[in-house]
């Protein structure tokens, strides 16, 4: 059979792996449902290529474990529906049907919507599972498994989706590595189809000197701008850019003053066996004082996905920003993603643009079928670029990764974290907090009353004490964004008590 053979004969190992799942997918559909009771809902796209030939090589690979395979061009019963529609590209239609000349597919043709028509066709037909080449990204695939019941409202039947993993650059690598014929308008600079009132070439594929001349659709690089060319209906995705606003906020000067909490949380069994100390807390709780944040929590949880989850939960409601660290790579304690993932209700999707700096790093070892490092939060992760970092920034919604795991890798970040936040006007920096201390040799009794008094006059100033030892002198801190009240306040503290007691320390 010419796609078994043409994929057994390249050298592509992570072509072969999403071939085998799909194909396994597929002669499992093909043993739990008769041949009557499946069918292929077949549209000329170049996902729905993908899976017809992922189809044939399924069905011939099912006949051959009952030893009656003979792979032949139009061995292929399955029955296949295409929705037809007047406003669908004259293209597609027509490398539809010569596709299933070529391929002897038996076409039911259905002019009505589609649910309407799956209804007429499920009422006069003992259909059960339906093959679509639904892939993750779509819109329309959201929540779906390989094997999906078709959802309220819905007939009833299963929506089997055997290349739901695939990612864009896999779906080109099987077409042209199996050399089979895809429809012309791909090679025009459509990357994804819909109708012809809402799809224009991808302008990412535009040659330069040339206003409507685009580069085939396998030359887009970035896999998740597949739709560009589609008309946008939300703006739900911000994936792989600098959001101008994600926090409802944007205008630095109106909020220089305004207050920003965030929370940490380390990921460590290591730090609450007491094995290793954490650094990175107290780094982080400086530079978020230095660019006027005020951190609310930092916690310490287990490498336990319920665990990071529940926190996250928590904290990510509380703060407008969480930074978490720890838990991140491929090693079994390595949760924290999939905990996020948990905390957000959605799922750790492959995405391509990870893998490709993670390959950058440690090679070919990280791709194959679950490539643990290369699965982030579905939907709502962000990539941040950084010349300076070899891997971006990871942010999901308000959740800030880092995988730095000392101070030093952790500076670096920051500093990246803080360049690329200013330049995408995104509200990060505030009015920074200044600091005083003054130390008293009076005792914790003598003090007291006269402190709280001075809590109270000044409630916009964290006033707050300390000791190193028990028996030596007391030190009080002042806080504040506004230089001239933090000097009022330890101005109005001296006139509590005799000249002398307190002294102003760096
Ligand atoms: C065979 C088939 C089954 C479908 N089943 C469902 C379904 O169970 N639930 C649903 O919300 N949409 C279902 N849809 C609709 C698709 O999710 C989606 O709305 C449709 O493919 C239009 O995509 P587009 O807007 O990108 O063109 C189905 C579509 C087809 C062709
Ligand atoms: N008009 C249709 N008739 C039959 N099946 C359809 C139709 N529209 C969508 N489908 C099913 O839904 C799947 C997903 O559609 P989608 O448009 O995302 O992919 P595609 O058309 O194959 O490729 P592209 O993303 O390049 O448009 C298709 O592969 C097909 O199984
Ligand atoms: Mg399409």
């Amino acid at each position: 059979m010419e796609i078994d053979k043409a994929i057994r004969d390249c050298d592509d190992r992570r072509l072969q792996t999403k071939y085998n799942n799909a194909t396994y997918v597929i002669q499992r559909a093909l043993a739990l449902y008769s041949i009557e009771e499946v069918s292929f809902s077949f549209n000329g796209g170049k996902d729905s290529t993908v899976l017809l030939h992922l189809l044939r090589a399924g069905y011939f690979l099912h006949k051959k474990g009952q030893n009656n395979a003979n792979g032949d061009l139009k061995d292929f019963p399955i029955r296949t529906i295409y929705f037809e529609s007047p406003s669908a590209f004259p293209e597609i239609n027509s490398f539809t049907y010569d596709t299933a000349a070529t391929y002897g597919l038996q076409i039911d043709t259905i002019c009505s919507d589609f649910k309407s028509g799956l209804e007429t066709l499920l009422k006069n037909n003992p259909i059960r599972a339906i093959f679509l080449g639904v892939r993750i990204g779509d819109p329309t695939a959201v929540g779906q498994e390989q094997f999906s019941p078709s959802s309220p409202g819905w007939p009833a039947f299963m929506r089997v989706n055997p290349i739901l993993d695939w990612s864009y650059r896999d779906v080109w690598a099987f077409l042209l590595t199996c050399k089979v014929n895809y429809c012309s308008l791909y090679d025009q600079g459509y990357t994804s189809i819909g109708s012809i009132y809402d799809t224009v070439p991808n302008s990412l594929l535009s040659i330069s000197n040339s206003s409507n001349k685009f580069k085939p659709a396998y030359l887009l690089t970035d896999g998740r701008l597949e739709r560009a060319g589609r008309a946008k209906r939300s703006s739900s995705s911000t994936c792989g850019h600098l959001p101008a606003d994600s926090n409802g906020l944007n205008n630095l000067e109106s909020h220089k003053n305004s207050m920003r909490t965030a929370s940490i949380i380390a990921v460590g069994d290591e730090i609450l066996f007491g094995i290793v100390e954490d650094q990175l807390g107290p780094f982080l709780c400086r530079k978020l004082h230095s660019i006027g944040w005020s951190v609310f929590q930092v916690s310490v949880v287990h490498n336990n996905i319920d665990s990071v989850a529940e926190e996250v939960e928590r904290q990510k409601s509380k703060s407008d920003m969480v930074f978490i660290y720890g838990g991140v790579g491929p090693l079994h304690s390595d949760v924290t993603l999939a905990g996020i993932a948990k905390a957000f209700g959605v799922r750790l999707a492959p995405d391509e643009e990870f893998e490709e700096y993670l390959r950058h790093i440690i090679g070919d070892q990280c791709t194959g079928d679950r490539n643990e490092m290369a699965q982030l939060p579905e939907g709502i992760t962000e990539l941040w670029h950084h010349d300076k970092l070899s891997v971006p920034l990871i942010k999901c919604e308000n959740v800030v990764i880092l995988s730095a795991t000392n101070v030093m890798e952790l500076g670096k970040q920051w500093d990246c974290w803080i360049e690329l936040a200013k330049s995408g006007d995104l509200l990060l920096l505030l009015e920074p907090y200044v600091s005083k201390h003054v130390t008293t040799n009076l005792s914790d009794v003598e003090v007291a009353q006269p402190l709280s008094k001075l809590c109270l006059e000044f409630p916009d100033i964290y006033i707050g004490c300390y000791r190193k030892t028990r028996y030596g002198s007391l030190t009080v801190s002042f806080k504040g964004k506004d230089q001239a009240r933090l000097e009022s306040a330890i101005k109005a503290l001296h006139k509590k008590f005799q000249p002398g007691a307190f002294h102003e320390v760096n």
